[in-house]
C-alpha cells in the first residue's frame, strides 16, 4: 500500500507453507528489496491458508537424501533468512492465521511483535524427534520468552497452544481469527510511525549480542548440520517424522 508505506507478504506455498529453498529464497530476496526500497516503511507477514497453516516449519524433504552441496544451500538459506529477519531495520509484524511450528515458530520469533489465531500450535518440538534445535532458534526464544520458560519448553520439545503461547509472551496477542490481520495491521500502523533512525537503531542494540554470535558460529554451524544430516541415526528420525506427517508416501 503506496499511502501507509507497509507491505504485506502472503506466503503461499501449498500444501502447508514448508520452508522450502525456495520459498526461503524468494523471501530472502524480496525481504533484501524491501530493506533498500524507502517508500516500504514496514511489513505484516501472514499466510494463504488462513485457519489453518501459517508456517509448518522446515521443509522435511530438504532435508532428507540430498547431496552435502545441496544440504548447504538449504541450510544457509536457513541461516539467511533468521539473519535478515531477525536484523531487519524496518518493523515486521507476524499475523499467525494458522499453526507456527518448528521453523515456523522460530520465523514468527524474529519478528517485532506477534498476533496469533486462538486454538493453534506452535513452538520448537525438536527435543521429540531426538534432535536439538539450532542454536539461534534457541537464542531467539531465550530472548523472547527469557531462560526458565525457554528450559521448561525446549528440553520437552513443548508444543503450545495459542493461549498457553501468549501466557508465557511467546506472542503478544491471542485472537479470533477474525482479528488476527485487523490487530496486527493496527500494531504496525503504530510501530511505522515511531521515528525509524530510533526504531532501527534500538532495535539493533537489544539483539546485537545474538546477531554477533550468531555471525560468529554460522559456518561451524552449518558444518556440524551438513555432518548430522548425513548420520544414518538421523537418516533414521527424518524417515519416521515421515510416517507421522504423511504416512511413509516417500
Ligand atoms: C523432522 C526431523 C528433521 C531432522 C532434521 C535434522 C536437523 C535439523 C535440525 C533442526 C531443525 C529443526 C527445525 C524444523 O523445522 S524441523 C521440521 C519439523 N516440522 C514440524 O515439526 C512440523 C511438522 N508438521 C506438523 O506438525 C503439522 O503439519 C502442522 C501441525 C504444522 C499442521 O498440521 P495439519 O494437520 O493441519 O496438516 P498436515 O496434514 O500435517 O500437513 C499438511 C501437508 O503438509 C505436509 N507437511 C507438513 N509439515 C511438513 C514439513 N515440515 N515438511 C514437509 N512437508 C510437510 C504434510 O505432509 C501434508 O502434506 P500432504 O500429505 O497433504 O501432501
Amino acid at each position: 500500500d503506496e499511502t501507509s508505506g507497509i507491505t504485506t507478504i502472503t506466503l503461499s506455498s501449498a500444501p502447508a507453507n514448508t520452508l522450502s529453498l525456495e520459498l526461503l529464497t524468494n523471501l530472502i530476496e524480496k525481504l533484501r528489496d524491501i530493506e533498500k526500497d524507502d517508500s516500504v516503511k514496514g511489513v505484516l507477514v501472514t499466510s494463504k491458508y488462513n485457519g489453518e497453516t501459517f508456517i509448518s516449519g522446515l521443509n522435511s524433504y530438504d532435508m532428507h537424501n540430498q547431496t552435502d552441496e545441496r544440504l548447504a544451500k538449504y541450510w544457509t538459506a536457513v541461516q539467511d533468512i533468521h539473519f535478515t529477519m531477525y536484523s531487519f531495520g524496518k518493523p515486521i509484524v507476524a499475523a499467525i492465521n494458522g499453526d507456527a511450528v518448528a521453523g515456523g515458530c522460530a520465523f514468527v520469533l524474529t519478528c517485532d511483535y506477534r498476533v496469533m489465531m486462538k486454538g493453534k500450535r506452535t513452538g520448537l518440538p525438536e527435543a521429540q524427534f531426538g534432535i536439538v534445535a539450532p542454536f539461534f532458534y534457541i537464542d531467539v526464544m531465550k530472548s523472547v520468552i527469557g531462560n526458565r520458560q525457554c528450559e521448561l519448553a525446549l528440553l520437552e520439545g513443548k508444543i503450545f497452544s495459542t493461549e498457553e503461547a501468549a501466557k508465557v509472551g511467546l506472542v503478544d496477542e491471542a485472537v479470533d481469527l477474525n482479528l488476527v490481520l485487523p490487530n496486527a495491521m493496527k500494531k504496525l500502523q503504530h510501530l511505522v510511525k515511531i521515528p525509524q533512525p530510533a526504531f532501527k537503531l534500538t532495535k539493533q542494540t537489544l539483539r546485537q549480542a545474538d546477531i554477533e554470535k550468531f555471525i560468529a558460529n554460522r559456518d561451524q554451524n552449518l558444518k556440524t548440520y551438513i555432518q548430522d544430516l548425513t548420520k544414518h541415526s538421523v537418516y533414521v528420525i527424518i524417515r519416521i517424522f515421515f510416517y507421522i506427517v504423511q504416512g511413509f508416501q516417500n
